[in-house]
């Protein structure tokens, strides 16, 4: 099949990577020229393990072409739209000036047959409108709504084998073709009998967003467990660990610490919510109002566990901050509650000295007034705290008694409840942590 990938960020570059690994000749088409020279040079523009392997092999192949050309679009045949769909600014709802811009641009090239099939994840009615564009510009073309489930850091192997398939698509005929042109591209995972949802518009956009909805409702639940045992002198892993061994609940999404950040939960639950208030249903989602604000009390409740840390004062103390991304292996800093914090603690009069093994250089654009490390013991030397905002491997593995030796004073914040307490006490630490006595 000939693939055109229309916006080509952490979503479109992977989906592309690998539509071309799985044999299809795919087109990346996105309008940041910085962003296509480096693909088309087989660079991954962000850090996502796999990907640069991915990029290579499929360039080698000849199968893997980007532009910012729109034009070349028109020797293709399936056409995904994987363009972002932010926050808009002091609002709920999506922006959707990227997600029309890229359908606009898109519709003149299109040729009888063409399956136009977005991928972005977007406000319900969205597919329906759209349809509509892509008929107006070409009436024996047709569009298919097929979201993503995709989890940075596991980009690469979700979209090669993931966990289903959804396909919207219209009724009748129409829906038959769509489907065959989906069937065809997706030919290896249904062979591997991935399930597959076919359904209409509607139900495949509300399926995407109902999805994050529940990812994000279980982790502020398991957070707003973690408030009560942090009254209580309870220890919410391991109320995580027993709900957890019942199969209708299950032990995923249930770590509490931080809560959650990203691309797309925070502001996915937002516009869900927005949407739901413009379609008559403002009640439905109230909740997730409530899940909102859980997730953002995680973040002032790190703030206040640091200071108490620190004696009570923030002020001239140096904080070593390990973790900016917002989760780890993940360059990405969209919404990162470790960023967050990490600026929190500087306003409130710390010097922050932060380490990150690969968003640094993303988190100095957006917060040039904090200092940064080249490793873990470079933030740590003589600080007066530590604190673990992103669980990434290395600093879970850290060793507390060689660790101890360069820092000012031996207290530290689990951010993520990704340490063993007893070994870092046991190595003469003041371990602090949100849910765990
Ligand atoms: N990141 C994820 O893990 C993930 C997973 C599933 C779904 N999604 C959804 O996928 C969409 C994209 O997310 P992302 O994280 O890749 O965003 P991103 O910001 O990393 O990438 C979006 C890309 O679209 C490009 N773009 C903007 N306007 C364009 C236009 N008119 N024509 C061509 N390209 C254009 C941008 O330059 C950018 O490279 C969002 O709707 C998101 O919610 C993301
Ligand atoms: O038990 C948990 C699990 C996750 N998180 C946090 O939740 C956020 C999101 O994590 P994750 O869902 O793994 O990352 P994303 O890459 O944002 O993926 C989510 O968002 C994507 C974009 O819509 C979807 O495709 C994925 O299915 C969905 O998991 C991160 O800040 C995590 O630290 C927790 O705090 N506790």
């Amino acid at each position: 099949m000939r693939i055109t990938v229309i916006g080509c960020g952490y979503l479109g570059a992977v989906h592309a990577a690998c539509m071309a690994e799985l044999g299809h000749e795919v087109l990346g088409i996105d309008v940041d020229q910085a962003k296509i020279e480096a693909l088309s040079a087989g660079r991954a523009p962000f850090f996502e393990p796999g990907l640069p392997e991915l990029l290579a092999s499929a360039s080698a192949t000849g199968r893997l072409k980007f532009t910012t050309d729109f034009s070349q679009a028109a020797g293709y045949d399936a056409h995904f739209i994987a363009v972002g769909t932010p926050q808009k600014k002091g609002e709920y709802a999506a922006d959707m000036t990227y997600v029309d811009a890229a359908a606009t641009s898109l519709a003149q090239y299109l040729k009888p047959g063409d399956l136009v099939i977005g991928k972005s994840t977007v406000p319900v009615g969205t597919a329906r409108r759209l349809a509509e564009i892509v008929k107006a510009a070409q009436p024996e073309a047709e569009l298919a709504w097929n979201p993503e489930f995709l989890r940075e850091g596991f980009a690469v192997e979700d979209t090669l084998r993931p966990d289903r398939l959804v396909y919207g698509v219209p009724d009748g005929e129409a829906g038959e073709k769509a489907k065959a042109v989906l069937d065809e591209i997706y030919a290896v995972a249904l062979g591997n009998d991935t399930p597959l949802v076919v359904t209409g518009y509607e139900t495949a956009e509300l399926v995407k967003v109902s999805a994050n909805a529940f990812l994000a409702t279980k982790i502020s639940f398991i957070n707003a467990i973690a408030e009560v045992a942090d009254v209580t002198g309870a220890d919410v892993t391991k109320i995580a660990d027993a709900i957890g061994y019942d199969a209708r609940i299950g032990r995923r999404f249930l770590n509490a610490g931080l809560g959650f950040g990203g691309g797309c939960l925070p502001k996915d639950i937002r516009a869900f919510q927005a949407r739901a208030g413009e379609l008559g249903a403002d009640q439905a989602l109230t909740f997730l109002k409530e899940v909102d604000a859980i997730n953002i009390r995680r973040r002032v409740r790190a703030v206040d566990l640091t200071r108490e840390l620190l004696d009570g004062s923030l002020r001239g103390k140096k904080v070593a901050v390990l973790g900016l991304a917002f989760k780890p292996d993940s360059d990405d800093i969209r919404d990162s509650p470790a960023l967050d914090v990490a600026a929190q603690l500087r306003a409130q009069g710390a010097r922050v000295v932060a380490f990150d093994p690969e968003a640094v250089p993303n988190a100095q654009r957006q917060h040039p007034e904090l200092d940064f490390a080249s490793s873990a013991e470079e933030a740590a030397a003589d600080a007066d705290a530590v604190v673990v905002l992103t669980e990434w491997k290395q600093f879970r593995e850290l060793d507390p008694v060689a660790f101890g030796e360069s820092v000012g004073a031996k207290n530290i914040l689990d951010g993520r409840n990704c340490l063993d307490p007893e070994k870092w006490r046991a190595a003469g630490w003041h371990y602090r942590a949100l849910g765990r006595p």
